[in-house]
């Protein structure tokens, strides 16, 4: 694709080609938990997901992503700041070029390492996720904030195969797993209307932010960043960071699952 992260294509240009860059609610943002509102009428959120969901892990030039079956029910979320159920399409991570961030949203000023992003479409509502993207309620995505330190062994199941998708368009079959075996213990959650963080940048997601981080260790981090953005026989460019800086609040408020 022709945008990327590096200074000629990364996010301060993306307005050229993608005017959506300067929306009213594009993601991510800065969460400044003295100004968020506790909504006593959000629920917990509720997902059931299927191991044999998950189909491929790609690495897709921007990122890794894993992409899951998502032609019939098998793997939702729901409740939570929803209604009705969100089906899971896929479940990709963002990062930065050292431990000292690599998040895309923020916490009080806080960067972390990097975040878990899984993605999930209004399977009631529409009949696919391509369609689902142009509707202001069309995907829900859980944002997870991944703190260096403690080694995080589900996460080992994953960057285990990241040597074999170095290149951008690779591809390798990964199933028989568990994308909540990601979340922290606590599924405490801010939530607020938002955009994709990567281009085309639609207007299309509510979110969910989960307050606890999870862990990696600086090792695993690290691996991310040895991945290739570059295709197979092109000269060889690391991806070290892929996370978009926060975009202005302008007329929205984040709320709060918790107080
Ligand atoms: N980074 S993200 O989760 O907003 C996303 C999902 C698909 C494209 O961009
Ligand atoms: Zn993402």
């Amino acid at each position: 694709q022709s945008w990327g992260y590096q200074d000629h294509n990364g996010p301060e240009v993306w307005h050229e080609l993608f005017p959506l860059a300067n929306g009213d609610r594009q993601s991510p943002i800065a969460i400044k938990s003295s100004e968020v509102k506790y909504d006593p009428f959000l629920r917990p959120l509720s997902f059931s997901y299927d191991l044999t969901s998950p189909k491929v892990i790609l690495n897709c030039g921007y990122a890794f992503s894993i992409e899951c079956d998502d032609t019939e029910d098998r793997s939702v979320l729901r409740a939570g700041p929803l209604k009705g159920s969100y089906r899971l399409r896929q479940l990709h991570f963002h990062w930065g070029p050292t431990d000292d961030y690599g998040s895309e949203h923020t916490v009080d000023g806080l960067e972390f390492a990097a975040e878990l992003h899984v993605v999930h479409w209004n399977s009631e509502k529409y009949p696919c996720f391509v369609d689902a993207a142009q509707q202001p309620d069309g995907l829900a995505i859980v944002g997870v904030l991944v703190k260096a330190g403690e080694h995080n062994s589900p996460l080992q199941k994953v960057i285990n195969v990241l040597d074999v998708i170095k290149t951008k368009g690779s591809q390798v079959a990964f199933t028989n797993f568990d994308p909540s075996s990601l979340f922290p213990e606590s599924l405490d959650y801010w939530t607020y209307h938002g955009s994709l963080t990567v281009p085309p940048l639609l207007e299309s997601v509510i979110w969910i932010v989960l307050r606890q981080p999870i862990t990696a260790s600086s090792e695993q981090l690290a691996t991310f960043r040895s991945l290739l953005c570059s295709a197979k026989g092109e000269p060889a460019c690391c991806l070290l960071s892929n996370c978009r800086p926060p975009q202005p609040l302008r007329n929205r408020h984040v709320r709060a699952f918790f107080h």
